[in-house]
């Protein structure tokens, strides 16, 4: 079966009513590809907001949540409250999470397991810093935050989008070329079907996010492992309708 294509739109710590209305209009007037799914990560203090201008067609993530159902954690949300409010997405595991926050593996392994369990749907972020790169640490470091990860994803797979992030490219405008992200893409299912299974490496949706753009998401969309974008400023922006149409 063919990957559906995955685009999601991590807007970070930004946006005000203003500007979410311009974002959810312009997406309103796409046209969205149909063929597309599209899944926005927005800051929690918006997310009962946007759901409730935000048409069915188009998803809505939480940036982050806690690792338990309630209790004394100030400041922290859980996957029920998320999906009291009819919010079935969580991003976990953004390099900003684990370099800023520093959530380590094991904590981010933690989270994906718990939103798992209680029926949530998860994006998890992995991806090396460029010292990693430069010591040619990158497949060490990718495989190791999947392995961790496994344990904590069980059979349920099939909710579970993997976004690879080079932290190099996050923010910086560099992107990775295209076959940079390719190889990395391709290493992640050879690897997952060798440490899970070839069915799971076949089906699993493996997003790239780094200074994706309108001007470069064609190309990098065209390579045969990657299946949809992880977009970060740009989807604050008009051009993310482009993004979501990269496939077509
Ligand atoms: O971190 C990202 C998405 O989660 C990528 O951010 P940019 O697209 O701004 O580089």
């Amino acid at each position: 079966m063919p990957r559906k294509f995955v685009v999601g739109g991590n807007w970070k710590m930004n946006g005000d009513k203003n500007m979410i209305n311009e974002i959810i209009n312009n997406m309103k007037k796409g046209p969205l590809d149909k063929e597309v799914e599209v899944i926005i990560g927005v800051p929690s203090i918006y997310l009962t907001y946007v759901k409730s201008i935000v048409p069915d067609t188009i998803q809505v993530a939480a940036q982050n949540c806690w690792k338990v159902p309630k209790g004394a954690f100030t400041g922290e949300i859980s996957p029920a409250m998320l999906k009291d409010i009819g919010v079935n997405w969580v991003i976990i595991g953004h390099s900003e999470r684990r370099t800023i926050f520093h959530e380590d593996d094991t904590l981010v392994a933690e989270k994906v397991a718990h939103a798992l369990e209680s029926g949530m749907k998860v994006i998890a972020c992995i991806g090396e810093t460029l010292e990693e790169r430069e010591a040619g640490k990158t497949e060490e470091v990718v495989f190791r935050q999947t392995q961790a990860l496994v344990p904590a994803i069980g059979d349920k797979w099939a909710n579970v989008v993997l976004a690879y992030e080079p932290v190099w490219a996050i923010g910086t405008g560099k992107t990775a070329s295209p076959q940079q992200a390719q190889d990395v893409h391709a290493s992640l299912r050879n690897w997952l079907a060798n440490n899970v299974s070839a069915q799971v490496a076949d089906a699993v949706r493996i997003q790239y996010g780094g200074s994706v753009t309108a001007a470069n998401a064609v190309e990098l969309a065209s390579c045969a492992d990657i299946d949809g974008f992880l977009v970060g400023g740009a989807s604050l922006k008009p051009e993310f309708v482009n993004i979501v149409n990269a496939t077509k």
